[in-house]
This record gives structure tokens, C-alpha cells and sequence, in this order.
């Protein structure tokens, strides 16, 4: 197939810019295509956070991950701030930290006031050791271990409990302590949503929660059992969602949960209507604002207990990709050309699929400049490679810029979630380095790993060592 620019005059990368110049107020992180805190020097080259991009690059070598410190906590504000703007009772932000699970984003979010989603013992890990409050951890999965449980028992957070063995491992656990732990149940709400097929989690047929058509049994078991403190319901639909209606007619799912509760006789406050808003990755998406989305969960909450005749309870979210996804880019320096004639060029970059594993997952879309010629016409249409053993191993299958230079850099955006948490070394490739940038300045927040690293956890047998 030949590959032809799609518009007749040849966007620049100051063309993404352009289209936000205008706004006023604060804007919603998740509804841009770059990082708040992105500008174009008078170089023509991409900032963020006042610093530049290549010279990040030159510094601290690429690929390279770079936070926009400013755009991450004006997400959290944000959510904060519609809350108490639209919700009569107490509410709850929780960080989704399986979106980016690192101690400098655990310990911004947590000093933005929000509280930290949790989904392994190993991310309960690095929260505590941000500082995180363990009552502020709320400990999600639908497999967690005998010591996965434990561990959260010893440091008292919360527990989103999953299904049946949980529970049982759960109330044995604390029972043998004599501890009690603050639960929430996860219920399947059977509540349909348009995103990718692996990123659903609403619908009955979900390896994600306990079957609704169990709720009886379930709080009946939980009435017996006095070292579980039964706090409230979680539910979760779905990832990178652009719809309101879902998060509508979700809340009154839950407060009929909610009412069953109390009919059994147990005192549930919490509603945790877990994450899901989606961000912009192309001109294509046209998320909902987070205000929007927080006003629509908080007035159909208000609707739904208004009918119920209840006080409504303390509310919780935990959104992971809206908080942090829309702040970083990555940079990446450009590499190899291969053009073939009447078919296509591809131009690899010195990363791929290890540090962004979402194109190669669910064929998701991003869009990426030229990072130091920010003004000049993209004359170009390329397929974006990465360097992998893997013909999947493309970012981007049409991406236009003017004509790229082996050496130069570029950035791709919207790489804050689920890109470093999901990063891997395949073909031993390290793990690159993340830098949080504001007010001119860069500081690493995540080291570039070493080949050293990488053999760190490898073990050589003796009886192997003498092979020539
Ligand atoms: C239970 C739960 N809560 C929160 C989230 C965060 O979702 P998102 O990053 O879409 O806001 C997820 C991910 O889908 C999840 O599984
Ligand atoms: N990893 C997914 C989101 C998973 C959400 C967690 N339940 C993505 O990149 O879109």
C-alpha cells in the first residue's frame, strides 16, 4: 500500500498545540493530546515543563519517559475539586496506580490527597514506601495470595475482596490475628461498555468479582464473620471509556446493593465506583472532561439514594489513565530507514513494544512529532518501528513528520499509563529512564536500568560455568 499524507496542507507539530492555544480556565490533562505544561521554544523545539525534550534526550539518553509534573497534579485537583464541587457527602480519590506504579507518582498523588488502588503486593510495596497511610491503600486483584492477604492485614489497608477463597483466606487470617480488616466487596455489575475487548470488565462475563446473582450468600457469610469490618461495594467497568451513560447507570446498580446490605442487617457508608475515564491519544478522541465525568457519577449517586430514600454514602473512585496518562511523553531517537518502493518506509526508533506494549495489545493509537522541528511541514508518511525481534513491533503504522534524520529525536504522547507498568526486557532491553519536569527543571524519578541489572536476578549453576 502506498502511504500518502491524508491532509493537503502537511500538519506540523505546532498544529497539536495550536488547537489548545485559545482555551481559558484550567484545562482537563486527559482531554489534550500533550502534556499540559508543553511548548514550542523559539528553537522550534518541543518543552515540557520548560525544559527540552533533546536535551533531556542528550542528558539521560533515550528512550526516555518524561512527566509532566504540573499536568499530573492538576489531574488530581481536579478530581478533588468536582468532587467537593458536586457531591453532598464524603468522597474519595484513589490514584489507579496499576496505570504507573512508582514511588514519586504514589507520593505526588498522595500529596494531592488522593488515596492509592493497589493490585499486587508488590504495589502495596511501593506505596508504603512512598509514604502512603496504609488505611489510604485499598488492596484490589482477583487472585491475591494467602500472602498477598496477610501482607495487607499486618499493615492495615483496605481490601477489595474478590470472590470466595479470598474471602474465606481473609476471615481465617485476621481471625488467627485477632485483627479486624476494613473490606469492600467487588460485584460484576453487569453494566456494558465500548472499549477494547480486554480492557471490559463490567459484563457478567468477567474473571473480575463476585456474580451479583451471589449477594445474599455472600453478605450473609460476611454478617457471620465479626473480624471482617463490611465497609461498602466496589464495581469497575472498564478502561479508556468515552461514555457518560455507563458511569450513569452505574450508581443506581450499587445502591440497590447497598439496600440489600442493610435489609441483611450490616451497616455498609462506602460506594467505590472504581476508574475508567478514557484520554485523548489522536485528534480522533474526544474524552469527556473530568469534571464532567465526576458530575455525571456524582448526580446519578444523588439521584439514585434520593430515590432510595438513603443518605448517600462516602463515595470512591479510582481513576488510573485520566490522572496520569495524558502528562508524559516519550522520547525516542530515531534510527533506521527502510523504504520499499510503492509499499512503505519504515523508520525505527530505540525502543518499541518493551516500553509500549499497547499498540502491540489492542492496536492502540498514538500520535508523535519531530521533537526539535516543531514548525516544519510533515511531508512524510513512515510506519514507526521499534527495534524488536518481532514483526508486531510498530508504534505507529501511519505517522507523518517532515523527513526524519537517523540521530534526531521525536515524542510520542499520552505514555503515562499502563506504558512503564506494562514495560518488559524483552530481547534484554533495559528498562529506560523516567524524568519528572517542571519549572525549568528535570529530576529522575525512575533510573535507566543496567546490563547489570538485567543479569541481577540470574543465577549460573557452578556445574555450567566451565563451558568454553
Ligand atoms: C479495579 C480497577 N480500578 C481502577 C482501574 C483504573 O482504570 P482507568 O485507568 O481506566 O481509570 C482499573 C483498570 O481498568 C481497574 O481494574
Ligand atoms: N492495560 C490496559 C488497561 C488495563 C486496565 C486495568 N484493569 C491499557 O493499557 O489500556
Amino acid at each position: 500500500m502506498v502511504s500518502t499524507p491524508s491532509r493537503i496542507t502537511p500538519p506540523r507539530g505546532t498544529d497539536y498545540l495550536s488547537s489548545v492555544e485559545n482555551l481559558v480556565g484550567e484545562r482537563s490533562p486527559n482531554q489534550q493530546l500533550l502534556p499540559l505544561t508543553a511548548q514550542v521554544n523559539s528553537n522550534d523545539q518541543l518543552t515540557i515543563g520548560g525544559v527540552t525534550v533533546s536535551e533531556l534526550v542528550k542528558t539521560y539518553g533515550s528512550p526516555l519517559y518524561i512527566l509532566d509534573e504540573e499536568g499530573l497534579r492538576a489531574a488530581c485537583r481536579q478530581y478533588r475539586e468536582a468532587f467537593k464541587r458536586y457531591y453532598p457527602g464524603e468522597a474519595t480519590v484513589l490514584y489507579a496506580s496499576k496505570a504507573w506504579n512508582c514511588l514519586a507518582i504514589c507520593a505526588i498523588a498522595a500529596s494531592e490527597g488522593l488515596g492509592i488502588d493497589v493490585a499486587s503486593g508488590g504495589e502495596l510495596y511501593t506505596a508504603l514506601q512512598a509514604g502512603v497511610q496504609a488505611p489510604r491503600i485499598y488492596f484490589h486483584g482477583n487472585n491475591k495470595s494467602a500472602t498477598e492477604l496477610a501482607e495487607a492485614l499486618d499493615v492495615g489497608c483496605h481490601v477489595v475482596v474478590d470472590n470466595w477463597l479470598e474471602l474465606q483466606t481473609l476471615a481465617q487470617l485476621s481471625r488467627e490475628q485477632g485483627k479486624t480488616v476494613p473490606i469492600l466487596i467487588r460485584l460484576t455489575p453487569g453494566i456494558e461498555c465500548h472499549t477494547h475487548e480486554y480492557i471490559r470488565t463490567g459484563h457478567i462475563d468477567s474473571k473480575f468479582g463476585f456474580d451479583p446473582n451471589q449477594i445474599e450468600a455472600v453478605l450473609e457469610g460476611i454478617a457471620q464473620e465479626k473480624s471482617l469490618d463490611f465497609q461498602g461495594f466496589h464495581a469497575h467497568i472498564g478502561s479508556q471509556i468515552f461514555e457518560l451513560e455507563p458511569h450513569h447507570d452505574l450508581p443506581a446498580v450499587m445502591v440497590q446493593w447497598f439496600l440489600k446490605a442493610k435489609e441483611i442487617g450490616l451497616s455498609p457508608s462506602v460506594l467505590n465506583v472504581g476508574g475508567g475515564l478514557g484520554i485523548r491519544y489522536t485528534e480522533e478522541d474526544d474524552p469527556p472532561s473530568i469534571e464532567a465525568w465526576v458530575k455525571q457519577v456524582c448526580t446519578a449517586m444523588v439521584t439514585a439514594c434520593d430515590r432510595a430514600q438513603i443518605a448517600p454514602p462516602h463515595i470512591i473512585c479510582e481513576p488510573g489513565r485520566s490522572l496520569v496518562g495524558s502528562s508524559c511523553i516519550t522520547a525516542y531517537t530515531v534510527g533506521s530507514r527502510k523504504a520499499i518502493p510503492n509499499m512503505r518506509t519504515y523508520i525505527a526508533v530505540d525502543g518499541g513494544m518493551s516500553d509500549n506494549a499497547r499498540p502491540i495489545t489492542y492496536q492502540a493509537l498514538y500520535r508523535a512529532v519531530a521533537a526539535d522541528r516543531m514548525g516544519e511541514a510533515c511531508t512524510e508518511t513512515v510506519t514507526l518501528a521499534g527495534k524488536h525481534c518481532e514483526s508486531g513491533d510498530i508504534l505507529i503504522q501511519q505517522a507523518q513528520f517532515p523527513p526524519l534524520q537517523p540521530g534526531e529525536a521525536i515524542a510520542i504522547f499520552a505514555t503515562g499509563a499502563y506504558n512503564y507498568s506494562m514495560a518488559s526486557n524483552y530481547n534484554r532491553v533495559t528498562r529506560p529512564a523516567a524524568i519528572l519536569v517542571g519549572n525549568g527543571q528535570g529530576q529522575v524519578i525512575i533510573e535507566r536500568e543496567t546490563y547489570q541489572d538485567l543479569v541481577s536476578c540470574d543465577r549460573l549453576p557452578d556445574r555450567l560455568k566451565s563451558i568454553s
